[in-house]
């Protein structure tokens, strides 16, 4: 293999940034610790709430009942473990799992001041190299997550791994929206206003010039379901949410 090859299979992206691998999981930690403390605050102004729409039909999507095993990974400051919580009841457990101690610290203090103590457990973890044995979970959900993994398809056959056989995969993302007419508004925004909004809640417009860009490097609705269906499972389906700004991706494993 010359150099130059060798190099470009070492290159990922972060946003539009071409850098290497092994740099962009600090690159993006670096973004949530950041980030962290105004994350909820700021997830509300940027999608007007609508985050909390997606969210509530992820849940919905997921199946999971009282007594279920659920890792919510990347799961950040804990939205959707605080609904699971709720779903499994006290012969359940939730795994709220994230690579970043930041975003970890203010979610896990979010489900305590809502008196959620004794179905939910943090951990720490790379989605990428999951620490848990094979055949665990009834369900994995990765909301928000997928896009900043530097290697998605590694994630993916690390889920398919913990999940029990016919276990549930739910990705919810950004995906490509399906309005012609709206799409300069939609670039207008995210590219002009949105950092904008970033910069007067945490004076910090990197993290914000990232968070839309990664958005925009994320792969469309189609590829990335071939993508899981590539790392092994099956009956995967996509449902576009708000035009296709958003999208759940589901399926299960073999
Ligand atoms: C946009 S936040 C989403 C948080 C939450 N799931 C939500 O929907 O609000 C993305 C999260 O992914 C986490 N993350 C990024 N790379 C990760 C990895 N390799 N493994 C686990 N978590 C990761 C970040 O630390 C961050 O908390």
């Amino acid at each position: 293999m010359n150099m130059k090859n060798k190099s470009e299979k070492e290159m990922t992206h972060f946003g539009f940034q071409n850098v290497y691998k092994d740099k962009k999981t600090s690159l993006v930690s670096n973004v949530f610790h950041t980030v962290a403390s105004q994350y909820d605050l700021m997830n509300d102004l940027m999608s007007f709430g609508i985050h909390r729409m997606w969210k509530r039909f992820t849940i919905y999507r997921s199946e999971v009942y009282v007594g279920c095993i659920v890792l919510d990974l990347a799961g950040g400051t804990g939205d959707l473990s605080i609904q699971f919580s709720r779903l499994v009841g006290n012969t359940g457990i939730v795994v709220l799992a994230d690579i970043n101690d930041s975003m970890l610290h203010i979610g896990q203090k979010k489900l305590r001041d809502l008196g959620i103590l004794n179905n939910v457990i943090y951990i720490q973890a790379d989605a990428e190299a999951l620490p848990f044995s094979e055949n665990t979970f009834d369900c994995v959900a990765v909301s928000f997550g997928l896009r900043n993994f530097t290697n998605k398809e590694q994630a993916l056959f690390s889920i398919h791994r913990v999940l029990k056989p016919r276990g549930k995969l739910l990705i919810l993302d950004f995906g490509v929206p399906n309005f012609k007419v709206l799409h300069k508004i939609y670039d207008l925004y995210s590219f002009h206003i949105l950092p904008k909004i970033g910069k007067c809640i945490t004076q910090d417009i990197n993290s914000y010039r990232y968070l839309v860009e990664s958005i925009r490097m994320h792969p469309d609705q189609e590829t990335l379901k071939n993508m899981i269906i590539r790392t092994g499972f099956s009956n995967v389906e996509y449902f576009n949410m708000t035009f296709g700004i958003a999208v759940l991706h589901c399926a299960y494993k073999c």
